[in-house]
């Protein structure tokens, strides 16, 4: 069996779909999942887990309040104390977060920044005595942590954080302290009620002098009571747009204490009588947050493939209007419009995952050559992964709303569970780094780049930079999909030297760098984008091009032809400096047929990432397609359904309506 997710008593139309896909999805699943062994462990984790029904859901969650959401994950953490080492190498990061992902779900919980930002901020801070010290604890879930950065008043401008520490040789401490209501730590993700610690970022000062953003390890409650230190103010922020299982939270400190070996000094150091070591690069003290921007090409492409696994095969079995035969309605995944709007997203998905393998595994590396005493690497990713996620979170955003919206009336309802996909998929645009001020990152490092090319050090070039030195060459499009990646190559680097001269032009005319850089921003950010683009596309076809079996190969292709044709429509105005209108036509009819050829192999494209019944949370959905059963399920289900008359009919409607009778 080719697409192994088909079974007895699905929707026919579904089972239809599965039979006509020409690959096998578990080998894809491989492919997608970056090893065989990785796309069977996920399966093993998964069956596993619906062995103990304690971790199942106990009731839609959709259905649930803020409160309930809260003590649904904390006790489902709690029955995943007693089966960690059963279910999982608790060692190895992915099959942790395929764990989450399947029994938590995407709402946030109690543990959501402790995996993501505060044990990678001990591994990559800490110094050895200090990870003896927490980081065992912190791997055995003995302490739950944060990481506490962003304050009410300044999230981007990391220079601009008013929290001190303040350092006293004397009594060998620091003070940390919350000078104003700004300086309130507000928007850390389980900070609020779950954390017992937290990485803190606060400016270090020693003798007046102020040093800048530093991590310190604190103490928030205590570890008996639960009840916070004195000194400190804690609390939860109230609900979001999504993601509303966390208690994102607040924090302030009052002349709150703090021992000198709980700054974090892997990299700088404060030695008792008040001595400052810098570290050796001046960015290393953000090193969580490029871990963090390094995962999110495929956190984000995991999202947007959620959606579409709701979306396509929602899509497969919904019959609605007549195309040639007019005795049945037709799957509206049939229509050209429906699949215009879906097959895009799922070549983006694609690669938006193949890019995050790569920069996952570039920012271990960095991790080893940091610890090693090289920095060298540090601009190079934090460049590639701030316009990374810029690029994707949006275009995960747009996919998302998408799929909500190929779904109809049905994808309005929570019953889909799209808008929490989305709410939660979008946080991604603000979180680590808002995505215009992640762009401008990337372009400083783009400028830089085309400053080498004009003073002849084209030599100096960062990896991926090596075109901006190249002249505009033919494009012969009927080359393949290279000749797409040229086409990118063209519009970028026009844009990113054209940004470029536009800044030093405004320089020259007599405004600042800042106000130059300012009055450039649009421009730059633009450059950033096109240089990101380019940077996927060319991931996606290098990664296929690497693929030895014929069947999946062959599917693939035709994923990177959606693509390639879609993107370079989409850059259109910039495209058109370097091709004719005829031949964007030409690629506008090839686009077209690419989604023909696609059609058979979607519903097997999305199956492919063997996302769970579980881990979907959608009624719209689910494997089995029974979407009418299981929608009018889910509707008798909601608790206003639990009675006939509500309440507040007979408290207000219906005396209302008597008084109108009289
Ligand atoms: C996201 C989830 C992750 C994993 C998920 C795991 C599992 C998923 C399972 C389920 C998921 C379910 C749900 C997820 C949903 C919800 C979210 C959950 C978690 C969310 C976590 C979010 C956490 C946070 O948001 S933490 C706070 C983040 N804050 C920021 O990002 C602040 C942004 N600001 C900055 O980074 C800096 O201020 C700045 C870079 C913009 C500027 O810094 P600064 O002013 O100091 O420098 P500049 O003067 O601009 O630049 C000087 C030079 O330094 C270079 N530079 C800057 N940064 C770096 C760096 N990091 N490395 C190297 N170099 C750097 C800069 O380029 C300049 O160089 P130049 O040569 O001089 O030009
Ligand atoms: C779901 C979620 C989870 C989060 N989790 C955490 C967490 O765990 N820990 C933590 O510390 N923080 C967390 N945050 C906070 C988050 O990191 C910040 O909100 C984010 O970095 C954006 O900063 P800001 O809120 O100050 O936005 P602002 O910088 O105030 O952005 C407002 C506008 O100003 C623009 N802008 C700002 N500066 C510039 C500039 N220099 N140039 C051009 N435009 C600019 C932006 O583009 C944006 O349009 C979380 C946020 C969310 C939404």
């Amino acid at each position: 069996m080719l697409n192994k997710s088909i079974m007895d008593g699905d929707n026919p139309d579904l089972t239809e779909e599965r039979m006509k896909g020409a690959f096998d999805t578990d080998k894809m699943a491989a492919v997608i999942y970056g090893s065989e062994k990785f796309a069977i462990r996920r399966r093993e984790i998964t069956e596993s887990i619906s062995r103990i029904p304690q971790l199942a859901d106990s009731k839609p969650f959709s259905f649930m309040t803020r409160e309930e959401k809260i003590s649904e994950s904390c006790r489902k953490l709690s029955v995943l104390s007693e089966h960690w080492n059963q279910l999982i190498d608790t060692n190895n990061e992915e099959e942790a977060l395929h764990l989450y992902r399947e029994v938590l779900g995407l709402e946030g919980h109690a543990f959501s920044l402790h995996e993501t930002m505060f044990i990678p901020s001990l591994v990559a801070q800490a110094n050895d005595e200090q990870q003896e010290k927490w980081l065992g604890r912190a791997k055995r879930r003995e302490i739950i942590g944060c990481y506490a950065q962003t304050e009410m008043g300044h999230g981007t401008n990391l220079r601009a954080l008013e929290t001190t520490a303040t350092y006293y040789p004397s009594t060998q401490e620091f003070i940390l302290h919350t000078p104003t209501e700004t300086a309130l730590k507000w928007w850390p993700g389980a900070l609020g009620k779950s954390s017992n610690y937290a990485v803190v970022v606060a400016d270090l000062v020693i003798r007046d002098t102020h040093y800048g953003a530093h991590p310190f390890m604190v103490q928030l409650r205590d570890e008996k009571t639960h009840n916070p230190l004195p000194g400190i103010t804690v609390g939860d922020i109230g609900p979001k747009m999504a993601f509303n299982g966390a208690d994102n939270g607040f924090l302030g400190f009052n002349q709150y204490k703090l021992p000198r070996d709980h700054m974090l000094m892997r990299h700088s150091r404060v030695e008792e009588n008040g001595t400052y070591t810098k570290p050796p690069h001046a960015k290393i003290g953000y090193s969580s947050m490029v871990k963090v921007r390094s995962r999110m090409a495929m956190d984000q492409g995991l999202f947007m493939v959620s959606a579409l696994v709701i979306a396509v095969r929602y899509s497969a079995v919904r019959r609605q209007g007549f195309l040639d035969d007019k005795s049945r309605e037709v799957k509206v995944l049939d229509y050209q419009t429906q699949q215009h709007r879906l097959f895009p997203s799922i070549a983006r998905a694609y690669a938006f995952i193949f890019c995050g393998f790569e920069t996952i595994q570039l920012y271990d590396q960095l991790l080893i050559d940091v610890k090693n005493g090289d920095t060298s690497g540090m601009s190079d990713l934090h460049a590639l992964t701030s316009g990374l996620k810029s690029v994707v979170t949006h275009q995960t955003g747009e996919g998302i709303e998408q799929a909500r919206m190929a779904c109809g009336g049905h994808g309005y309802s929570m019953a889909s569970y799209i808008s929490e996909i989305y709410g939660v998929a979008i946080g991604g645009c603000t979180y680590e780094g808002e995505n215009m001020v992640m762009l401008l990152q990337l372009a400083r490092y783009l400028v830089k780049s085309v400053e080498l090319v004009k003073t002849g050090k084209s030599k100096e070039l960062g990896p991926m930079m090596n075109y901006l030195a190249e002249p505009d060459t033919q494009i012969d499009l009927t080359s393949g999909p290279e000749a797409y990646v040229k086409v990118f190559q063209h519009a970028a680097r026009r844009q990113v030297w054209k940004a470029t001269d536009k800044f030093h032009q405004l320089m020259e005319s007599g405004q600042s760098r800042d106000i130059a850089w300012n009055n450039s921003a649009v421009e730059l950010t633009r450059a950033s984008r096109l240089h990101t683009r380019l940077y996927i596309m060319e991931t996606f076809i290098r990664r296929v091009s690497s693929i030895s079996d014929v069947s999946i190969k062959k599917v693939l292709i035709d994923l990177v032809n959606v693509h390639v044709n879609y993107e370079v429509l989409d850059i259109g105005t910039y495209a058109l400096e370097h091709v004719s209108s005829t031949q964007l036509d030409s690629i506008r009819s090839q686009l077209y047929s690419s989604l023909d050829t696609l059609r058979p192999n979607a519903v097997s494209l999305i199956d492919s990432f063997q996302i769970s019944d579980m881990q979907l949370r959608s009624v719209l959905g689910r494997r089995d397609g029974h979407v009418y059963t299981n929608l009018f399920e889910w509707a008798k289900a909601s608790p206003l359904n639990q009675t006939h008359v509500l309440p507040s009919v007979n408290q207000y409607l219906k005396p209302m309506m008597d008084k109108a009778k009289l």
